[in-house]
């Protein structure tokens, strides 16, 4: 018999096929309050869970009794209480690699909308502002050149460090929790403490995975150790900084600007006050939202879990010591 499976987000049709060939699917178009109930009630018969943009509480555990695999459409699985899931033995599979270069390419976007204040100026263009030659109050900071600190040597910083290394001549620093022997070969990147990183940097850019070490690394205290004439780039996780004192030092010039694509709470609230400085970019996590990167994800979402649903945890699990 098919293992039942719960869909909970739109897979292109080739791939929902694909998985309809081997499970028998309940599909939910993202879960809001007028179908929670019923994605509930699915639950109670899923052998697998495939989706994203979900916090996968207690109670959602609770009510899938038969689970034996979680596929999350993304690399960054904090979503999910990973020792709960392992200690009912259910696999956590994720898509990290497929999204690397294209998050890159969203995270150096931001570094170069913040710098030149992209977003800012085209914006009074539009407003019908450019009336004159421009002078020093619509000029931005050079990013060539500069000093680049990344938060989290993994795939996407050093994707990121690679960009600002050979495409913009940047001095690149890195905190991580080890040594990245291939960055410091290839970049002529330097390992350097937080405080380091922090007081060097012109571009502080986190990509770390949020886990409870990671929540609020940046908070009033690691702020007020950045230059101010620096930037601070968030492609990880918004829970990764306190916003409330993100925006205090936005606002005090404490830094000079910042480049969001991730925020605390998602969407980002239409009264956020980040909304309303002009020194701040702001993206809907776009990360990896191109089209191609999209379906790969998908793919690889779709083979993890049918991989998973037949005990093979070779390949992108998180937790393949359930094994053991
Ligand atoms: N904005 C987006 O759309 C988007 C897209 C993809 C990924 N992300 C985020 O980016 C994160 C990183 O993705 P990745 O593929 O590069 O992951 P990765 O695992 O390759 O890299 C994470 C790096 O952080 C380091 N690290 C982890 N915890 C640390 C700690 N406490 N202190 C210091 N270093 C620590 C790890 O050693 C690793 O080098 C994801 O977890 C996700 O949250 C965001
Ligand atoms: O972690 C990821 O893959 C991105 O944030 C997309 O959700």
């Amino acid at each position: 018999m098919k293992p039942n499976v719960v869909l909970y987000r739109k897979i292109p049709d080739d791939l929902l096929a694909k998985l309809q060939e081997q499970c028998q699917v309940t599909y939910f178009d993202g879960i809001n309050a007028d179908n929670r109930a019923a994605f509930i009630k699915a639950l109670a018969e899923a052998e697998g869970v495939i989706g994203v943009g979900l916090q996968f509480s207690d109670e959602l555990m609770a009510a899938a009794p038969k689970l034996k695999a979680v596929s999350t459409i993304s690399v960054g699985y904090d979503d999910f209480n990973v020792a709960k899931l392992s200690a009912r033995g259910i696999a956590l599979m994720h898509t990290p690699g497929v999204l690397t270069e294209t998050t890159a390419d969203t995270i150096f976007t931001l570094v170069l909308c913040a710098a030149r204040r992209i977003t800012e100026l085209a914006e009074k263009v539009k407003q019908g502002e450019w009336q004159g030659s421009i002078g020093p109050d619509w000029y931005g900071s050079n990013v060539h050149g500069k000093t680049i600190g990344i938060l989290g040597m993994g795939r996407i910083g050093y994707a990121v460090a690679k960009r600002a290394h050979f495409g913009f001549g940047m001095n690149v620093i890195y905190y991580n929790r080890s040594a990245k022997p291939e960055a410091e070969q290839q970049l002529n990147a330097r390992r350097c403490s937080l405080d380091e990183l922090l007081a060097d940097a012109d571009f502080v850019c986190n990509v770390l995975p949020l886990m409870p070490e990671t929540r609020h690394i940046i908070n009033r205290d690691t702020l007020a150790k950045m230059k101010p004439s620096a930037f601070f780039i968030n492609g990880g996780r918004g829970a990764s900084v306190d916003e409330a004192a993100l925006v205090e030092a936005l606002k005090s010039g404490v830094i000079k600007g910042a480049g969001l694509d991730v925020f605390e709470t998602e969407p980002l609230p239409v009264n956020s006050e980040l909304l309303s400085l002009p020194n701040v970019v702001a993206l809907p996590h776009i990360g990896s939202a191109t089209h191609e990167t999209r379906y790969e994800m998908s793919k690889m979402a779709v083979e993890n879990l049918l991989a998973a649903l037949k005990g093979d945890l070779t390949k992108h699990c998180v937790n393949p010591d359930i094994l053991r």
